[in-house]
């Protein structure tokens, strides 16, 4: 290291004087002047300072790292065969989207020669915009440097200057746009956290270490709620949850034995007591009464470790006699009166000044959540002078925008959230806020649409018609004829949120560019035909359609059903071949399955993941089908899109007019069409797949009877009354789901039912009504007759796992029975409760809870058997996390404010706003510092994921 910084160094030390012995920088060299080789390692301190960094040896690590990630850029650059994508999409070309000048580099770029930029050129530039590194020559510019002379010696000119993280957009079509673009004032936000005024290097460090690279992350982060600075007045009851402001009076550390000890904190508040009666108002002429009370906080602390006293002592040091803290938490009345005590609470010290001022003023003191350890002093302190770097005109959102949906101005806004006058305009702060969080995963989810379609007269009819719902329909009529005899022969007719949904689905099918749309609806309101009327749209017109489930049960079913009502068509001529894939489907069958796909013979097929194999190849997937989306990850939804269109697909059909492949369609990615069972609020749904259309099924098919629910406790009483219903409805000609939690029994869980343990006892207990056993260590054939039994009658009592859970469909399944139904979540034993009540029958349902104590949770099914009505009530009872479970919130975009349980209208507005702002300008030109903003934001990517 110390070799290499020495060699570094001589090099340097030669390059600057050589540059300096140079005419032109003879200002440099009186700067530099040096006398003979002594004054050189002085000379070589200067250098760093001037070129912006603040030693050498932090020269040479950014100027290392830099080179590292280019070179990475590179390798990864050269890897991709430019060629081969370029021949598969022509619609995407190199070198003609709008160039971004990331950061002016006077050996950069002009914007008219920025094309002809060198792959290591722009590889540097794209990695140091990926990685969020400032440019070299911005790294730590301090405001001064901003301004100095570049290489060349030429000043930079202001409006380009080279400030780290500030992107300029340098549009061709609109250069008059570029200068409010990239005005300085517009990049304050984006500006690097080493930009912030009056602080030390080490808590620049900290600032960064927290996460916090730019000014905008710090305005980001958002108080967690603000401190009344006023002590609540009258009655403080037992074990209410209180906000108080007061100073500390003691902090100490006590150890009770050599395992426990506790820190105790004593802040001392005023309250105003009790109201008055009226003859002692009159007395006291109105004035307030205050009452000095005591807050005992007490932490514990056990094992050896924690109860020594150094430790305690450590702890209770935080906390100084006569600090001005704000404590919230429930408080607990003990012995001696106005003494409190807190076991629980959050404390947080408030800052001389500030808290001075908002004492005077009234005013809402904010208090912020602690991140990496940052002190909320430094936190507090690094956002009030962020604040004091903004200037009134950082908002990319145009006026008329704010005027026409009442919203605060983005300057304005930051200040109210951080530094509100009252509660009233931190509310409107807040407001606007979430509006952005909404309005640019709107407006680039509807960019990028509108960027899919070619002329202006398209881009604005797209527009329309996402404003207009009720148009983005193609009417029955004008169906495809085998669509439309599909829908004439079923047995029933569809309901009204089916038909719109079809039309829907047909409507974006005879688009040009893939539809990707998740079509929603509640257990058993009918999907399936939903997906299959699209599937014979497409196949209608020469093209294939692939139907994916996530078990081979539900393919079987789908298969049998959909095999069932072609062959009640007229006509052979125009039936569909159709074929069945699954894991358990033969290899001779599989091959040959696979090669009718692959040659085009086969026009659906019908199976689970096996169809995304790499070896499925079709010869004209025009739309894939994930049914249950949920189930599947990200990536294997993804692999569909890998299974492209070629321009060797037949069109057979003459009835192509609108579907017929224009030459800008040759490769196309095929339409995908989602489906889930699980509810979700449409809120929710827009935020989750953001980029996903939405067709909601709101209704059931008529006739449906409501489901009878019931929990009860699984104790011997409880059972006794499950078995006589059972049997009540067994004679009555109905069929009994019973579904266990496990297989086997288990010895770890004796309390659990099992589906094999129960079998015989159940068969004794039910003599004359047969029973059948589907778990899912079952083969597939075995599955498929267990089921194909119970459909049939044959048998009329089936013990089940969850395998049943989604899509099982037995139309005349009256009865379910769960046992430790607790064992389940909400809306896993909606899902299985939607298996029965799916024909005319009246059905019922048990759940059955292993204790009293888990049955109030159960209850709640007792009262609602509407999916949406449950998410919506568990939406606001446990935050979106809690409803999606792991795996699909942490798909959700990340919202820095915006809850999305409450603030489900200001997302509406965001949505019309964005068709607005793009209606006035398709591809944002007018507005360049949106699109700025846009870019600046995360990029949303294909499935919402
Ligand atoms: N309009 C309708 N009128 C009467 N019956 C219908 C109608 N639409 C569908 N069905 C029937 O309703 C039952 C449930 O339909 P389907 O299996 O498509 O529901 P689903 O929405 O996929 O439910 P799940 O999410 O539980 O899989 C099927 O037996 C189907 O034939």
């Amino acid at each position: 290291m110390m070799c290499s910084r020495m060699r570094f160094r001589n090099a340097l030390g030669s390059r600057l004087f050589r540059w300096c012995s140079r005419d032109k920088h003879t200002s440099v060299r009186k700067l530099l002047e040096v006398d003979g080789i002594s004054e050189r390692s002085k000379l070589l301190n200067k250098v760093p300072v001037l070129m912006g960094y603040s030693n050498t040896q932090y020269l040479m690590e950014q100027e290392r790292v830099r080179k590292e990630s280019a070179t990475e850029l590179i390798s990864v650059l050269k890897e991709i065969d430019f060629a081969e994508i370029l021949a598969k999409f022509p619609c995407i070309k190199f070198g003609d989207s709008s160039p971004i000048e990331l950061y002016d580099d006077s050996a950069g770029p002009s914007p008219a020669n920025v094309n002809d930029l060198s792959i290591s050129e722009e590889s540097s530039l794209i990695t140091r915009h990926i990685s969020g590194e400032p440019a070299v020559d911005g790294e730590v510019c301090p405001e001064s440097l901003a301004d100095a002379t570049t290489a060349d010696g030429n000043v930079l000119d202001k409006s380009k200057r080279c400030l780290p993280g500030e992107p300029a957009v340098v549009t061709e079509a609109c250069p008059e746009s570029l200068a409010d673009a990239t005005s300085p004032d517009n990049n304050i936000l984006d500006k690097d956290i080493r930009s912030l005024p009056g602080t030390t290097s080490k808590q620049y460090r900290k600032l960064e270490d927290g996460g916090f690279h730019t000014i905008r992350k710090l305005l980001q982060h958002f108080p967690r709620t603000y401190a009344d600075l006023q002590n609540p007045q009258g009655l403080i009851e037992d074990g209410q949850y209180i906000m108080f402001f007061g100073t500390v009076i003691s902090s100490k550390g006590v150890r009770i034995r050599s395992t426990l000890g506790f820190v105790e904190v004593v802040v001392g508040c005023s309250i105003v007591e009790a109201k008055l009666s009226s003859s002692d108002v009159s007395c006291n002429s109105g004035a307030e009464q205050k009452q000095r009370i005591h807050l005992h906080l007490k932490k514990f602390f056990s094992g050896q470790r924690f109860s020594s006293q150094y430790f305690l002592n450590c702890i209770s040091s935080k906390h100084k006699e006569g600090d001005i803290v704000y404590v919230s938490g429930k408080v607990k009345k003990v012995l001696s009166s106005g003494h409190y005590d807190l076991k629980e609470y959050t404390i947080d010290k408030l800052e001389e000044e500030e808290q001075q001022s908002a004492l005077l003023d009234r005013k809402p003191y904010p208090i912020y959540p602690s991140k990496a350890g940052l002190e909320a002093r430094l936190l507090g302190q690094s956002i009030s002078r962020a604040l004091k770097m903004l200037t009134p005109d950082i908002d990319p959102i145009p006026p008329e925008v704010l005027t026409e949906f009442n919203l605060a101005n983005l300057f304005d806004a930051y200040m109210g959230i951080h530094k509100p006058k009252n509660r009233d305009e931190a509310d409107f702060a807040r407001r606007r806020l979430i509006f952005d969080d909404f309005f640019y995963l709107q407006l680039g989810r509807l960019f990028q649409m509108l960027e899919a379609v070619g002329t202006r007269v398209e881009k604005e009819e797209l527009l329309y018609k996402c404003e207009n719902h009720e148009l983005n329909a193609v009417g029955v009529d004008q169906w495809s004829p085998l669509a439309n005899k599909l829908l004439k022969s079923l047995p029933y007719s569809l309901t009204a949120s089916q038909l719109n949904a079809v039309k829907e689905i047909i409507w974006d099918l005879r688009r040009p560019v893939p539809m990707n749309r998740l079509l929603q609806g509640d257990v058993g309101c009918g999907k399936t035909i939903v997906a299959f009327l699209a599937c014979m749209e497409v196949v209608n017109s020469g093209f294939q359609a692939a139907f994916m489930v996530p078990t081979e049960i539900l393919a079987v079913q789908h298969y049998e059903h959909l095999t069932s009502l072609l062959e009640k068509l007229d006509g052979d001529e125009c039936k569909p071949n159709i074929a069945l894939l699954t894991g358990s489907t033969s290899t001779r069958e599989s091959r040959i399955i696979r090669n009718g796909l692959k040659t085009g013979e086969i026009s659906m097929v019908i199976g689970t993941h096996t169809l995304i194999a790499d070896k499925t190849d079709f010869s004209a997937l025009r739309i894939s089908v994930i049914d249950e989306q949920q189930r599947f990850g990200v990536i294997q939804r993804g692999r569909f899109n890998n299974k492209l269109y070629t321009s060797s697909s037949k069109l057979s059909d003459e009835n192509t007019s609108e579907d017929a492949a224009s030459d800008s369609e040759t490769f196309m990615a095929p339409h995908v069409l989602a489906m889930s069972a699980t509810p979700i609020p449409r809120t929710l749904a827009l935020a989750l797949y953001g980029d996903m259309s939405l067709t909601q099924i709101t209704d059931l098919p008529p006739g449906r009877q409501p489901i009878e629910t019931l929990a009860l406790e699984g104790n011997d009483a409880g059972f006794e009354t499950v078995f006589q219903m059972m049997r009540d409805e067994l004679m009555d000609g109905g069929k009994v789901y019973l579904v266990y939690p496990i297989i086997e029994e288990s010895e770890h869980l004796p309390q659990l039912h099992a589906a094999k343990a129960d079998f015989d006892s159940i068969k004794q207990k039910f003599e004359g009504y047969p029973c059948g056993l589907l778990h899912g260590r079952m083969k597939g054939p075995e599955k498929d007759e267990a089921l194909g039994s119970f459909r049939s009658g044959e048998t009329r009592i089936l013990l089940a796992t969850q395998v049943i859970e989604i899509g099982v469909d037995v139309p005349d399944a009256s009865m379910m029975i769960v046992m430790n139904a607790e064992r389940f979540g909400m809306s896993q034993l909606h899902q299985l409760r939607g298996r029965v009540g799916r024909g005319g029958k009246k059905s019922r349902c048990v759940f059955l809870s292993s204790t009293s104590s888990t049955l109030p949770r159960l209850k709640v099914l007792e009262n609602s058997s509407d999916g949406f009505h449950l998410a919506n009530a568990d939406l606001v009872m446990r935050g979106p996390g809690d409803l999606l479970g792991k795996k699909q919130s942490g798909h959700l975009p990340e919202f820095p404010i915006a809850r999305l349980e409450i603030d489900g209208s200001i997302l509406q507005e965001a949505h019309l706003a964005a068709l607005k702002v793009l209606g006035t300008s398709n591809d944002l030109s007018m507005f360049p510092r949106l699109k700025v903003e846009l870019s600046m934001r995360q990029p949303l990517c294909l499935l919402g994921d």
